[in-house]
């Protein structure tokens, strides 16, 4: 498991509802629940982990964490994706000024209030120090005599490699990949490649949707070693309390977008004009029009305009013709030929009018 799931998974607490749809203000309670309940002696393995991965200590990565889930996509979210690319991966870093950080504010009163998030926190320069370099450096110096090749690559590449794959979940996995749990946020699904490498956060329009969730990717065939990290701590007796969003409500989600995808799929297709649109004509005005020439029928209560279908009518222009002036329903429904869906469709386009009640014949 990389330093940086653990990092990431440590301090992953949940954002308060709805930042982004103009919800009231709520300061998340610092009981809230969280994805999932480590023990000491993990915490403790976690916060030396995370500090070798050289991401500041964990009040400051947790602090910004929550007000990126509070604020995503705001002026107040601290690598939003809306300042750009660069901004979202490492800008933010780069060009991050304290004193006028734009973050919002968040509750982390209990990470203050913890000893060991303390702890790491004093200490963080000396146990990145020693996580990220020193303990490299002597592992592979005493497990294959080579302490220069350890610093250089376990220690000085190994720990900016893992570093920019973080920075990936602030940039790419809001960048690439579609959204089917949620539009209002700009998180997405990544594809398994790039979420392999994200130790599982790629799949992160879900994790955006439900953060308390300690799952990324909901399927079994998701690639999410944090989920399975986290279900193997579990089993060991390290984790417990691991929380999973209802299925029926992920499922609802999953519904609403496929909808909201339909409807603006819809949008770019033309249906004809919609009946409530169309003029009213009594069934007197639909015979005097075609007295005067017009070439129309009546099909389930519509008048349709078919003078330019005539002649191209797949079941000859004489046929068609005979239904002119008349309530053609029962005859396109099958009194002479069943006609398909495609058909009706087609048919649609052609209304221009509506039949008023019960004036038909
Ligand atoms: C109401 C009077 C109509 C009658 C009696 C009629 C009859 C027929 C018949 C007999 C065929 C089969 C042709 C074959 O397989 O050889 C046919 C096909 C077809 N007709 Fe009509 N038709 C009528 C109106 C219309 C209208 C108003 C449309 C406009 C959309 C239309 C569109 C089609 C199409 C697209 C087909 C090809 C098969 C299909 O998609 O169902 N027809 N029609």
């Amino acid at each position: 498991m990389s330093r940086v799931q653990c990092l990431a998974q440590l301090k992953d607490l949940p954002a308060a509802p709805y930042p982004d749809r103009g919800g009231p203000m709520v300061i998340l309670d610092a009981t809230a629940p969280l994805a999932y309940t480590a023990n000491t002696a993990l915490r403790l393995v976690f916060a030396l982990l995370g500090a070798g991965a050289g991401q500041d200590h964990i009040k400051k990565w947790a602090r910004d964490h929550r007000a990126h889930h509070r604020y995503v996509d705001t002026d107040q979210d601290p690598y939003s994706i809306k300042k750009g690319f660069f901004y979202a991966h490492m800008g933010w870093i780069i060009f991050e000024n304290n004193k006028t950080s734009t973050t919002g504010r968040v509750d982390i009163s209990d990470l203050k209030s913890d000893r060991i998030v303390e702890w790491q926190r004093r200490y963080f320069v000396l146990l990145f120090a020693i996580m990220g370099y020193l303990v490299p450096t002597v592992v592979c110096g005493l497990s294959h005599g080579d302490f220069l090749g350890g610093f250089v690559w376990a220690g000085c590449i190994g720990t900016a490699v893992q570093q920019q794959l973080t920075f990936c979940v602030n940039s790419v996995a809001h960048w690439v990949g579609d959204r089917p749990f949620t539009a209002t946020k700009s998180a997405r699904q990544s594809p398994w490649a790039i979420t392999l490498l994200l130790m599982g956060e790629g799949y992160h329009n879900f994790h955006h949707e439900f953060p308390t969730d300690y799952r990324t990717g909901i399927r079994w065939y998701d690639v999410d070693p944090g989920k399975w990290m986290i279900a193997f701590l579990s089993f060991l007796g390290l984790a417990t309390n691991l929380k999973r969003f209802p299925q029926n409500e992920i499922n609802k989600s999953i519904l609403q977008r496929k909808r909201e995808k339909l409807e603006n799929e819809s949008q770019a297709v033309d249906w004809g004009v919609p009946l409530e649109e169309l003029p009213v004509w009594k069934w007197e005005e639909y015979e005097e029009q075609t007295r005067t020439g017009r070439n129309l029928i009546v099909i389930r209560r519509a008048v349709h305009d078919v003078s330019t279908f005539v002649a191209e009518h797949p079941g000859g222009p004489a046929i068609i013709a005979a239904a002119i002036g008349k309530d053609g329903t029962e005859m396109f429904e099958g009194g002479v030929y069943g006609h398909s869906n495609a058909a009706s469709n087609l048919l649609d386009k052609m209304r221009i009018a509506v039949i008023e009640d019960g004036m038909s014949r």
